[in-house]
């Protein structure tokens, strides 16, 4: 599908965004392991949690009310799930792949995974290399790196302590997950701070888990304890309307319920940095998740430098940060953003690209970009997805101000994460 935006003179009105996908994500994985059922409200319905759900129901759990945001898991307990009878096909979902394979690796039955394109391309060795150092068995191509990988559970795991060379809470969610099925503790250390929904959720399991700056430790064998979750809105989501808010004169919204945790807040920190006019209002919290409503207004954007241990902390919104960068006064410095070269596409390479081809300077750097700010976006133009979720939404953002309509290819990726993006925009 080739999506069209015009370009709008001003935004407005209170909206909420769909649920967080890794909250969501989170929920079914942990409500399945528990003992009980798990509620789950505002779940997201999007392509990547909708596998992670089929996923676990190939897996033998029961889950009611899928494809709805109202769920009910029915939790097999750590040690009831059951062997698929199929390969498992986790679609475009990084994050449900590499968690999948810190639970598979600790259950005593054969299961392959697989993906689509993309995902068939994307590292795994940063989880089946820690994970075989755990005890857990791995074969799959190019030295079990690449999916198709098929895990032989069920050899006895031992916890270890791991430091992960990358801040990745995929990788330490995966470990940790293993660690719950492994003899003795696991301990993750990370080189920087990145998302902790694992270890919170875990906790409101009733996992043992502590938590220590930089270090994780989890206890094996815990009794995790069905309990309601009530998912926030991602923020991640909310960063595309934020910056169309900016961006966008004449604008003021309020988007409501947003997941304002420290670990996932990078790009509130950077907006500020950059001048952004916004205030977190009605900040509380919900299942051990800060939340808050966020009004924006039309802003008079600044250059900044984006870096370091912000970095993993606004890793999914650098997209959409480089579009605000394009219209703010001077340079936009986006560096130690390697890890976007192996997300659904290579990010760095595809915004360089479609903001060039939308007239837009931008100078490529190993690891992020450089854009020289307060540019006009050019019209009648015909920009790649390159089938990424977020490079669409952020084109389709950019196109809010361009001189004249702008066409997204393939935009149907966007249902990954934000099924009702363009509903949501069409009415602001
Ligand atoms: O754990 C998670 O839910 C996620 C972690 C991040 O990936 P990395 O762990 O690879 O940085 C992020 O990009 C992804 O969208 C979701
Ligand atoms: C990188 C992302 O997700 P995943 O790694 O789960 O595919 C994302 O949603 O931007």
């Amino acid at each position: 599908m080739k999506l069209k935006i015009s370009p709008k003179d001003k935004l407005q009105g209170k909206i909420k965004v769909p649920g967080d996908k890794s909250i969501s994500h989170r929920a079914v994985m942990l409500g399945s392991l528990a003992e009980g059922k798990t509620e789950i409200e505002g779940f997201l319905t999007g392509e990547d949690c909708l596998s992670t759900v089929k996923a676990f129901q190939d897996l033998g759990v029961k889950i009611e009310g899928v494809g709805t945001e109202n769920m009910l898991v029915h939790g097999v307990g750590l040690h009831g799930l059951k062997e698929a009878d199929n390969v498992l096909d986790l679609g475009n979902s990084g994050t449900t792949t590499r968690l999948m394979l810190g639970i598979l690796s600790g259950q005593d039955f054969y299961t392959v995974v697989t993906g689509d394109d993309s995902l068939r391309t994307r590292p795994m060795d940063r989880v089946t290399v820690p994970l075989s150092k755990m005890g857990g068995s791995f074969y799959g191509r190019d030295g079990a790196n690449l999916l198709p990988i098929s895990v032989l559970g069920g050899s006895d795991l031992k916890g270890i302590t791991y430091n992960s060379p990358v801040a990745s809470a995929q990788v330490k969610s995966s470990l940790l997950l293993a660690g719950l099925y492994a003899e003795g503790e696991t301990e993750v250390i990370e080189p920087a701070k990145s998302r902790d929904h694992t270890e919170r959720m875990l906790e409101y399991f009733g996992a043992d888990i502590e938590v220590d700056g930089l270090k994780v430790k989890v206890e094996a064998n815990p009794k995790l304890t069905a309990k309601k979750i009530v998912v926030p809105g991602d923020i991640s989501s909310a960063a595309f309307l934020m910056v169309a808010a900016m961006i966008t004169e004449n604008s003021e919204i309020i988007i409501e319920n947003v997941g304002v945790n420290p670990t996932r807040d990078g790009v509130i920190e950077a907006l500020r940095k950059m001048n952004g006019n916004f205030e977190l209002l009605n900040k509380r919290e919900v299942n051990g998740e800060p939340i808050a409503d966020i009004k924006v207004k039309n802003s008079q954007l600044k250059g900044t430098i984006i870096d370091g241990d912000l970095i993993p902390l606004l890793i999914d919104e650098i997209p959409i940060l480089a579009v605000a960068a394009s219209q703010a006064d001077g340079k936009t410095i986006i560096k130690d953003a390697k890890e976007l070269r192996v997300k659904e596409t290579d990010r760095i390479d595809a915004m360089v690209k479609e903001l060039t081809r939308l007239g837009i300077e931008v100078q490529e750097r190993e690891d992020g970009m450089e854009i020289i700010g307060k540019q006009e976006i050019k019209g009648g133009v015909v920009c790649q997805s390159y089938h990424d979720h977020r490079i669409a939404m952020s084109l389709a953002v950019a196109g809010l101000i361009s001189e004249d309509d702008i066409e997204i290819e393939n935009s149907d990726c966007i249902n990954i994460s934000f099924p009702n993006f363009k509903k949501i925009l069409d009415r602001l």
